[in-house]
C-alpha cells in the first residue's frame, strides 16, 4: 500500500494477534497456528492497515511518513475486529417468559409448534414500527461493538409475510447505513412457518420462492439467503427447493442445520455449497464430510445450547479433525441466544466445544469473516485490508475466555477510527 502519511500508529502492543496466513477459511491445524506477537505495532491510512507486525518492522515500514495519531496499547492484547456471522438482530419484543417454561421441561421446538418462541417474536415484530425496530437493533449492534464485534449478520425472519421481511430488511439496511459496525444482510423468510400457513407448509415454500425471494432480490435488501432445517419446520427437500432458487437468483446459501434432530441439513449444505451451515449438533460424520467437499463452513453456536440446556454441544473438534472450517457466532436472538456478547463465546467454546483460545480467534476473525463472504476485507490485520481492531484489557489471548462473563474490551477501532475507548463508545 502506497501511503501519503500515517493517519494513525497503535504501538507497544504486548500481544498483537494479526491473523495473518494464507487466504481461505482456515481448517485442521491451520485454525491453532496464530502467532503471538510481542512488542507489537499497527500503521494505518485511510481507514486500511498499512502494517501490522513488529514494532521495529512496522516503524521502518513507514520511516519519513508523518504519523498524524498515535496510540499506546500499554503492553495489552490486540485483535482484529471480531466478526459475528450469524444474528437475529433486528426483532421486536423479548422472550424472558420462557424461561419459566424452559425451567419446566418444555422443549424449545414444542413451545414453537404451540404458537410460541419464534411465532411469538414474529407477532411483536410485526406490530413493532420501523422506528422502533431500528432503535433497539443499533442498541444491540452499540453492545456488540462494545464487545469488539466490528462486523455482523443479521437475518430477517420475524416477519414472514413479504411486507414484513421487507421491513426487517429495510431496517438492517439503515442500521448498517447509520452505525459504524458493518452489517451484512440476510433474507430468512424461511425461518418458520407463519400461523395462517399451518398445514400449508408448501404454499408457504411457494410464497417465499415465487414472491419473497424475486422482491429481495429486485430491493438489493440481502445478499444471502437462509433457511430453518429442522423437524416441524421446513423439511430438507422444502430447504433444497428454497436454496436452489435463491442461489439461482444470485443469493449466497446459508442453512440452519441438524440443530436439534439429524435431518440430512450437513449433506444438503454440502450439496449445494451452502457458504455456511449454521448450530449442527445432530449432523453426522457423513454430513461433515459432505460439508467439508462443498467448501462449507460450519457456524458453531454454543451460547444456543447452553441457554437451550441442551446436553449435547456442535462435534467442533471432529468438524476441526475432519478438515471443516469452524466460525463461532453468538447467535443473538430474543428466544435460544439472547445475548450480544462474543466474548461469553469464546469461554462456551472453549469450555463446551472444547476449543483452543487459538482455535476460537481463528473461529471469530477470519473464518467468521469468510462465513459471510468478506474474507478479503476484514478478519486479519494485513496491509490493505479494512483497519479494524480491538484494544482489550487483557494480557493475552487465553484470558479473555478463562476471565470470563466482564468485557475485556478497551477500544475499538473501526475502518481506523477510533469507535469504543476505555469501554465506552465514543463515535
Ligand atoms: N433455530 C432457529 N432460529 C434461531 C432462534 C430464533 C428464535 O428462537 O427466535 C436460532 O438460530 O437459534
Ligand atoms: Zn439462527
Amino acid at each position: 500500500m502506497n501511503v501519503q502519511q500515517v493517519d494513525l500508529l497503535v504501538y507497544n502492543i504486548g500481544n498483537l494477534v494479526t491473523m495473518q496466513g494464507h487466504p481461505g477459511p482456515r481448517a485442521g491445524e491451520a485454525m491453532s497456528e496464530v502467532s503471538h506477537l510481542e512488542n507489537g505495532a499497527v500503521a494505518i491510512a485511510d481507514g486500511k492497515i498499512v502494517a501490522a507486525g513488529p514494532e521495529k518492522e512496522v516503524r521502518d515500514r513507514i520511516t519519513g511518513l508523518y504519523v498524524a495519531e498515535e496510540l499506546d496499547a500499554q503492553g495489552r492484547l490486540v485483535t482484529p475486529g471480531l466478526v459475528d456471522p450469524h444474528t437475529h438482530l433486528v426483532h421486536g419484543g423479548s422472550r424472558e417468559h420462557e424461561l419459566a417454561l424452559k425451567l419446566q421441561g418444555v422443549s424449545y421446538l414444542d413451545i414453537l409448534a404451540q404458537g410460541g418462541g419464534i411465532l411469538s417474536t414474529v407477532r411483536a415484530t410485526r406490530r413493532a414500527t420501523e422506528e422502533e425496530l431500528y432503535r433497539k437493533a443499533r442498541r444491540s449492534l452499540d453492545i456488540m461493538l462494545l464487545y469488539g464485534a466490528t462486523t455482523v449478520e443479521a437475518k430477517s425472519g420475524y416477519g414472514l409475510t413479504l411486507e414484513d421481511e421487507l421491513k426487517q430488511l429495510r431496517v438492517a439496511k439503515r442500521v448498517n447505513e447509520t452505525h459504524p459496525a458493518d452489517l451484512v444482510s440476510t433474507f430468512m423468510g424461511a425461518h418458520a412457518v407463519p400461523e395462517d400457513y399451518k398445514g400449508r407448509s408448501g404454499d408457504y415454500v411457494n410464497l417465499v420462492i415465487h414472491e419473497m425471494l424475486p422482491e429481495v432480490k429486485r430491493q438489493g435488501l440481502a445478499e444471502f439467503c437462509d433457511v430453518f432445517c429442522e423437524h416441524g419446520v421446513f423439511t430438507v427437500e422444502q430447504s433444497r427447493r428454497i436454496l436452489t432458487a435463491a442461489k439461482e437468483m444470485g443469493f449466497g446459501c446459508k442453512i440452519h442445520a441438524d440443530e436439534i434432530e439429524p435431518m440430512g441439513g450437513a449433506e444438503l449444505a454440502g450439496e449445494l455449497e451452502c457458504i455456511s451451515a449454521e448450530h449442527l449438533l445432530a449432523a453426522t460424520d457423513e454430513g461433515f464430510e459432505q460439508m467439508r467437499q462443498g467448501g462449507v463452513i460450519a457456524v458453531c453456536l454454543p451460547a444456543t445450547s447452553f441457554n437451550l440446556r441442551l446436553q449435547k454441544h456442535a462435534r467442533a473438534r471432529k468438524m476441526i479433525e475432519m478438515g471443516v472450517p469452524v466460525a463461532l457466532s453468538t447467535d443473538y436472538n430474543p428466544g435460544s441466544s439472547p445475548t450480544e456478547s462474543l466474548q461469553l463465546v469464546m469461554t462456551l467454546g472453549c469450555l463446551n466445544l472444547r476449543m483452543t483460545p487459538e482455535e476460537v480467534i481463528t473461529a471469530m476473525t477470519i473464518n467468521a469473516a469468510y462465513a459471510i463472504g468478506r474474507g478479503d476485507v476484514i478478519g486479519s490485520l494485513e496491509p490493505g485490508k479494512q483497519a479494524d481492531l480491538v484494544i482489550y484489557n487483557a494480557p493475552n489471548l487465553a484470558y479473555l475466555p478463562y476471565h470470563f462473563g466482564i468485557n475485556h474490551v478497551d477500544t475499538v477501532i473501526k475502518k481506523g477510527k477510533t469507535v469504543v475507548s476505555n469501554g465506552q463508545l465514543v463515535y
